[in-house]
């Protein structure tokens, strides 16, 4: 693709007011279909000091984005290079100054402005979030509402913040302080762009920080599109500056910076792993590493006795599986069902399955790149090799780079794999999961820890007893019971094990964007 300077928009303000103005689903996707596949897309620019910018760096190369529905090339973002991060990094670092002083009534307005101008583009976002990610449009909606939330919480949370003090043994009256830590490396996944991306953003501002963040290189728009709001907003400029390009570049310079406090990363494990060696002689350095899952769901028979309750133990095993593809870091990829009521339970969920989320029954979008419906299907074809039983489901076909189709995989219940096999194992990440039965209570908590990972796990029984000793023996930093993906943004938020480091939410956020003293006053 050609990249030369006369083939991008000559003013990126026009563009982004271009984009911007498509204020209904019919104009923003108007907007994207006139462009011709395979040349001359726009290039999203960064958003620095309140700027939106094309790096300056002559050695600047750009990365192709495309739509997972159609496999067209749909825009080209810069790959950021260390010094145009390091320039984005010292303007975080100057508005640092003053916002990290600003009143927390002020801050707190800016979330509520962010929050309320999001809401009133939510149609805007969510298409470009559908079209840019694969996701389908309703999923789309609800992550934006999640985003709208993000900001709408802290701005809130930190009017309502309670210091604790306490006497010390008579002698001495303590309390603690805390003070925002610096400036932060916010790097998000592509699964849920927005919204991922958001649940750094506020809560990293509204504790007084300032922030450079890094969406991922397959889905850039969104974060485009929040650059643009956040100017809109008012929000003062260098206190969140994006910086669009991909990891071993963009993202490794902004981790490894001295002038960054802390890095908040969702992503895979060897990417966590990677910036924790990046930064390991980094001690100060605040780390929240929220990485991969290989979740399980197990399903009781109590849960499948009677027509209601057997209703929701599938369609709740079934959203946890294939909600955005299975694109979730929390999704319930390995199913594990009581022997009793085995077979009833993978008829029923493959029927529901198939009608619900069959490709073109509305609630199956594309996956989100080429490169990664090729890792998921490499993973179907050693089910193939290894004699899986596919329920429903096949091995996709075979796509070139360039070939304009989709990334469409249907959804796919493996059954008779191998407790051993890299399927039970590795997260797959896609709109896949295996069923296996077990036989006692015991059996179940065993499967459900025999993980690298320990992120989340859901419990379908209408035993009150069992939910508690079942559910404090789960190896997960968050277990559903009779539910999926019910979220307190208060609640500590994060994984055990390989997947993760720290927890993100209400007080717990707190923790990751602020550093505490403890004054002793003499009593
Ligand atoms: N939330 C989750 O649990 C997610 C898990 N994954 C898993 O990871 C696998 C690989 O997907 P990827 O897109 O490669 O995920 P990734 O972990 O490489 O990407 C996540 C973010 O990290 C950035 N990044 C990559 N290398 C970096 C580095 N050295 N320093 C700083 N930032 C860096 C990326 O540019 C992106 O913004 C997926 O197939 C999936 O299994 C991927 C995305 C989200
Ligand atoms: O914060 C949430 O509610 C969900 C988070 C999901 C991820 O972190 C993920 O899928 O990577």
């Amino acid at each position: 693709m050609d990249h030369s300077e006369e083939r991008w928009p000559k003013d990126i303000r026009d563009c982004a007011n271009a984009i911007w103005s498509c204020d209904t689903i019919d104009k923003a996707t108007t907007f994207i279909q006139p462009m011709p596949s395979q040349s001359a897309p726009i290039a999203l620019p960064n958003y620095v000091a309140g700027e939106l910018r094309l790096p300056s760096s002559p050695s600047t190369t750009y990365i192709d984005s495309f739509e997972p529905k159609t496999g067209r090339l749909l825009y080209s973002l810069p790959c950021t290079q260390p010094n145009d991060v390091e320039e984005a990094i010292q303007h975080a670092r100057s508005a640092f100054r003053t916002w990290s002083k600003t009143s927390r009534s002020e801050r707190s307005r800016h979330l509520r402005r962010v929050s309320d101008l999001l809401q009133e583009h939510r149609e805007l976002f969510a298409v470009w979030e559908s079209i840019d990610q694969g996701k389908t449009l309703e999923r789309a909606r609800i992550e934006v509402d999640r985003a709208i939330s993000n900001f709408s919480y802290f701005s809130t949370y930190i009017l309502h913040e309670q210091t604790a003090a306490r006497m010390a043994d008579g002698v001495a009256l303590t309390y603690e302080h805390r003070s925002p830590a610096g400036v932060f490396a916010l790097i998000s996944p592509w699964n849920m762009p927005l919204y991922l991306l958001t649940w750094k953003i506020a809560p990293c501002i509204a504790f007084g920080c300032t922030a450079v963040a890094k969406p991922s290189e397959i889905t850039s728009m969104s974060a485009y599109l929040l650059g643009i709001l956040l100017q809109k907003a008012g929000l003062p400029p260098g206190v969140v500056n994006i910086v669009l390009g991909d990891g071993a570049t963009t993202g490794a310079a902004l981790v490894a910076s001295p002038l960054i406090e802390g890095v908040s990363f969702t992503g895979g494990t060897a990417t966590g792993i990677a910036i924790r060696r990046a930064t390991a002689h980094q001690i100060r350095k605040h780390l929240s590493l929220e990485l991969g899952g290989k979740n399980p769901t197990l399903i009781f028979a109590d849960a499948m006795a009677d027509a209601s309750t057997r209703k929701h133990a599938i369609r709740t095993a079934a959203s946890a599986a294939f909600e955005n593809q299975g694109e979730i870091c929390l999704c319930g990829s390995r199913i594990y069902v009581e022997r009793s009521v085995y077979e009833p339970f993978v008829d029923a969920f493959t029927l529901y399955v198939r009608d619900k989320y069959s490709v073109g029954k509305g609630s199956m979008g594309a996956v989100a790149s080429l490169q990664h419906y090729n890792k998921i299907r490499g993973y179907l074809q050693l089910a193939v090799e290894e004699n899986a039983t596919f329920r429903l489901g096949a091995v996709p076909p075979m796509l070139r780079e360039n070939s304009n189709q989709g990334y469409w995989i249907e959804p796919t219940i493996l059954t008779d794999v191998a407790p051993a096999s890299a399927l039970q194992k590795d997260e797959i990440f896609g709109p896949v999961v295996t069923i296996t039965p077990f036989d006692t209570e015991e059996e179940a908590i065993r499967l459900a820890n025999a993980s690298e990972y320990g992120l989340a796990a859901v419990l379908l029984t209408t035993d009150g007893a069992r939910m508690r000793r079942v559910g404090e023996q789960i190896e997960a930093g968050l277990v559903w019971v009779n539910c999926w993906l019910v979220r307190e943004l208060g609640t500590p938020f994060g994984g055990m094990k390989n997947s993760g480091t720290g927890r993100e939410g209400g007080e717990y956020s707190r923790d990751v964007f602020t550093v505490v003293r403890t004054l002793h006053l003499p009593a």
